[in-house]
């Protein structure tokens, strides 16, 4: 299997050489030349635990790795979520389901690829002798995720940038308060979109890149939407047979890797009706998936703070798979988003849709799904909450624990959310290592600290 950039400049890749890279040289997000069809191995992964399920999953993309390696490194992965399903997938009613992905160290969907890549990491560290320098923007959840992926680990320092003042601050405490020396929370003034442009500003640079071993964190390497299409798979395999083409997946969505891990999943034969693209007032892809216009605004901060994004990265991967493969036409069109000028695309919507919640809609949804359920949903998750499918059965992706944002929980319903590692947390002091929002000295810090 080889790994083609959505940009169409760069040769193809393996699998292990498209996540060293993380994005590619020419500025492109690799995607698979092409997707295996998983409907005649349904039934065989129907009774496997979550890790076989994953490494049979990857066996099929990496077949550069060994069938006995991938059993190994998704055991370990998962071995540290709290859940012996790792994802369980809860019924709230008859037609609504939660598939809750915080039951991993940092209590946060990201966790489920950023266990797993912080292995491959680790073993591209120990077979090429390397040390790697893993960079990454963060709205709260990524950062802290791949920062104890690869905590403590020999040959990798990661570099995490995240707009300072606008994550919460539990999240800044899971960054900032590991004492590890190979970690780096760097606060930045400015816009999570603002950290994730000098993120690929800097792998702009291929001379700086191959210099310092650089590798890309965030969704726009690959081996992490490919982690991500597991647990849809996962949730799919625990229904019966005939409800499975019934489901409306609910995503909450800023930088579009987890839909778009759905989709990808759906490309390759999963059944579902559709996803539902749930966003907060940081709307866009609402907008786009509403009335095909992708037009850029600015960000404003909201209760659900990781999905404060204006510019979602893997809206490139998606152009390209619905203009048919056509990189040519997808450089036209980044080139023209780039420039501030909306783009506009004829019939976006396909199998998704879309729903918006501004603050006051997420406090009062949270407040609703505790009366209506008994259930504490984060204010990400609340997103998705809204605007149910008549005509199917919703599987809301519950991205996040609560107790990661407590005051908008306590206040919407009374309960004050905790978790045992947030706690300990607040005990311990911040390391943080402010800078300016310049690739200039993001790129001297990394050479300082490489
Ligand atoms: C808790 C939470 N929910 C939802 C999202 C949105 O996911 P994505 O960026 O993959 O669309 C994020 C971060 O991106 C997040 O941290
Ligand atoms: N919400 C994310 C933003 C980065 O998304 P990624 O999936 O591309 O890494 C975060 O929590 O940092």
């Amino acid at each position: 299997m080889q790994y083609l950039s959505t940009r169409g400049q760069t040769q193809p890749h393996s699998f292990s050489e498209a996540v060293e890279a993380g994005l590619a040289p020419d500025g492109g997000l690799f995607l698979p030349e092409s997707f295996p069809d998983i409907r005649s191995h349904l039934n065989d992964w129907q009774s496997l635990t979550y890790p076989q399920l994953a490494a049979e999953f990857f066996q099929l993309f990496a077949p550069d790795i060994s069938s006995e390696e991938w059993h190994s490194l998704t055991a370990q992965a998962y071995s540290k979520f709290d859940s012996p399903d790792v994802a369980p997938l809860r019924q709230l009613d008859e037609k609504t389901y939660v598939l809750e992905l915080f039951h991993g160290p940092t209590l946060a969907f990201k966790d489920f690829a950023l266990q797993l890549l912080g292995l491959l990491y680790k073993r591209l560290a120990t077979q090429s002798g390397k040390t790697l320098a893993v960079l990454g923007a963060t709205s709260g959840d990524t950062g802290s995720a791949a920062i104890h992926g690869c905590l403590g680990q020999d040959g990798i320092n990661i570099f995490i940038l995240y707009p300072n003042g606008r994550v919460a601050p539990l999240q800044e405490r899971q960054m900032a308060c590991t004492d590890a020396s190979n970690v780096f929370a760097i606060p930045i003034p400015g816009t999570f979109d603002d950290a994730q442009a000098l993120v690929k500003e800097t792998f702009g640079d291929p001379a700086f890149t191959a210099a310092h071993n650089l590798s890309a964190v965030n969704s726009i390497n690959i081996a992490r939407v490919l982690a991500q299409c597991v647990y849809y798979i996962w949730a799919t395999l625990r229904l019966p047979e005939n409800l499975r083409d019934q489901v409306e997946f609910v995503v909450p969505t800023g930088n579009f890797g987890n839909v778009l891990a759905g989709f990808l999943a759906h490309q390759m034969g999963m059944p579902a009706k559709r996803f539902r693209v749930a966003t907060n007032q940081n709307d866009i892809l609402h907008r786009f998936f509403t009335n095909g216009e992708y037009r850029q605004g600015d960000v404003f901060p909201s209760f659900a703070p990781s999905m404060d994004i204006q510019a979602a990265s893997n809206f490139e991967r998606f152009l390209y798979l619905l203009l048919n493969k056509d990189s040519t036409r997808v450089r036209e069109l980044i080139a023209q988003m780039k420039s501030g000028t909306p783009v506009t695309l004829p019939e976006p919507r396909g199998i998704f849709r879309a729903s918006r919640l501004d603050d006051a809609g997420i406090a009062a949804t949270i407040a609703d799904v505790w009366q209506q359920y008994g259930y504490i949903a984060d204010p990400h998750t609340a997103c998705g909450f809204t605007d149910m499918a008549p005509d199917a059965i919703s599987i809301v992706l519950a991205t996040a624990h609560p107790a990661k944002f407590p005051e908008v929980v306590q206040q919407a319903t009374g309960v004050d959310p905790t978790h045992p590692t947030l706690e300990a947390l607040k005990l311990l002091p911040l390391r943080t290592h402010p800078l300016p929002a310049t690739v200039d000295s993001i790129k001297t810090f990394i050479a300082e600290h490489s």
